[in-house]
């Protein structure tokens, strides 16, 4: 018998917290176990969840509602299916809704993980296809989008395509619209994009966002690569994990794809109640197949807090998982200035990404990508942007925009 386990954090200020755990274990399996037959237990063992720990917190002088303990439970894979929705159902559906409980991780068996064939491509995969291996990446995002036609679209790609950017990405609130149709942005922005490689000598890789029913995805997901489209963005929350999952298990859809956190607020935030974001944008969208992870980060204007973001890039890159490893996204509010802490904080496997920071320049979006372009090298040489930035225009004019953060 195989066991996948999941830990919680309970607050009770008066729970024998070892009973509620074996409500749970009990409650979430099997139904109940004391009262049944003997000859009924035998078969029904195999299905009986397992507490396998119950570790108390009851800080001195803790106010009321601060008394909480972790609590892991071990449940039967032989309870549910191989896919994530089954999973989650399995072990946070009735119990997110009892109380002050939040799911703060789950180590799928490795029976259950060999279902998954996690990201297509992961950190490895996108380098080589950038040819880029030495540096942070840079991803770049369109702002105000809505509305714009194609070459207006396509001039907005353009501009930061000039400015070196590795990655860019369509804004999550771009969906089909009879402006910029599906398959005629792909075209456009790819063409920018080889209009712009042809000047810069540089490889990109542009995320379309995926969108429309989820019965339509892997439809247009393929409409979108047969018109030239080599990324993918992905609301994830909004459609599921399965659907992730059937996307990145579709070898027909063979372009890396970035899960965006859209809706994670509703989520990860309380202490008290659902699902940690290591878990949420970390292990689960790697499991589920995501080339890269979007996240608010510890600095920008929609705020993680740092150890929450240290911990998803934890789960998006730890080797026990038999998977390829996901590019941390530290994302919201970025600009020039920043780069120093995200490399501090991150070290060289991240993708910066910036909407505002790119097209806010003074100069410009092409400007704006290369401001950050060489705010990178200044890290990666050792040396302090405003030093740097006494030869480097571009990161001159985004310090007095924006400034540098150091701490
Ligand atoms: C956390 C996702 C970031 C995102 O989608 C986005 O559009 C960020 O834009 P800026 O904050 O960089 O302008
Ligand atoms: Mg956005």
């Amino acid at each position: 018998n195989t066991y996948s386990t999941a830990t919680y954090r309970l607050f009770d200020d008066k729970a024998d917290f070892a009973k509620k755990a074996e409500g749970i274990a009990v409650g979430l399996t099997v139904g109940s176990w004391t009262e049944l037959p003997e000859v009924a237990k035998q078969k029904m063992e195999k299905h009986l969840g397992q507490v396998v720990s119950v570790d108390v917190h009851e800080p001195e002088g803790a106010s009321p509602g601060e008394r909480y303990a972790d609590i892991t439970v071990a449940y039967p894979d032989a309870n549910f299916s191989r896919d994530l929705p089954a999973l989650l159902v399995t072990t946070f559906g009735k119990l997110s809704m009892d109380g002050r409980i939040k799911l703060l991780d789950l180590s799928p068996s490795a029976e259950f993980l060999s279902a998954f064939s996690g990201p297509r491509f992961g950190i490895k995969g996108i380098r080589d296809r950038l040819g880029v291996h030495d540096r942070p990446l840079l991803m770049s995002i369109f702002k105000s989008v809505i509305g714009y036609d194609l070459p207006n679209l396509r001039e907005q790609f353009l501009q930061q395509a000039l400015g070196g950017v590795d990655l860019i990405k369509d804004d999550e609130i771009l969906f089909e619209n009879p402006l910029t149709p599906l398959e005629k942005r792909v075209e456009a922005c790819i063409d920018a994009a080889r209009q712009a490689e042809r000047e810069t000598g540089q490889k990109l890789i542009y995320y379309t966002n995926l969108t429309g029913p989820t019965s339509k995805l892997r439809e247009n997901a393929r409409r979108a690569i047969d018109a030239g489209a080599n990324g993918l963005l992905f609301n994830v929350l909004s459609y599921g994990f399965d659907a992730l999952a059937e996307l990145a298990n579709d070898s027909a859809i063979n372009v890396p794809i970035a899960a965006h956190p859209a809706l994670a607020g509703a989520y990860y935030p309380s202490p008290y109640h659902g699902i940690a974001a290591s878990l949420l944008l970390g292990k689960l969208v790697r499991v589920a197949g995501a080339d890269l992870s979007l996240f608010p980060s510890p600095y920008g204007s929609v705020v993680m807090p740092k150890e929450e973001n240290l911990a998803i890039q934890a789960a998006l890159m730890d080797k026990s998982l038999p998977l390829r490893e996901t590019f941390p996204v530290p994302s919201a509010g970025i600009h020039p200035g920043l780069v120093p802490l995200i490399l501090r904080d991150f070290g060289e496997q991240v993708v910066v990404n910036a909407g505002g920071g790119v097209h806010g320049h003074p100069q410009g979006a092409a400007a704006g990508g290369r401001a950050f372009r060489q705010a990178i090298d200044a890290v990666m040489a050792g040396r302090e942007l405003a030093d740097y930035a006494a030869d480097h225009e571009e990161l001159r004019l985004a310090i007095e925009r924006w400034g540098v953060r150091n701490a």
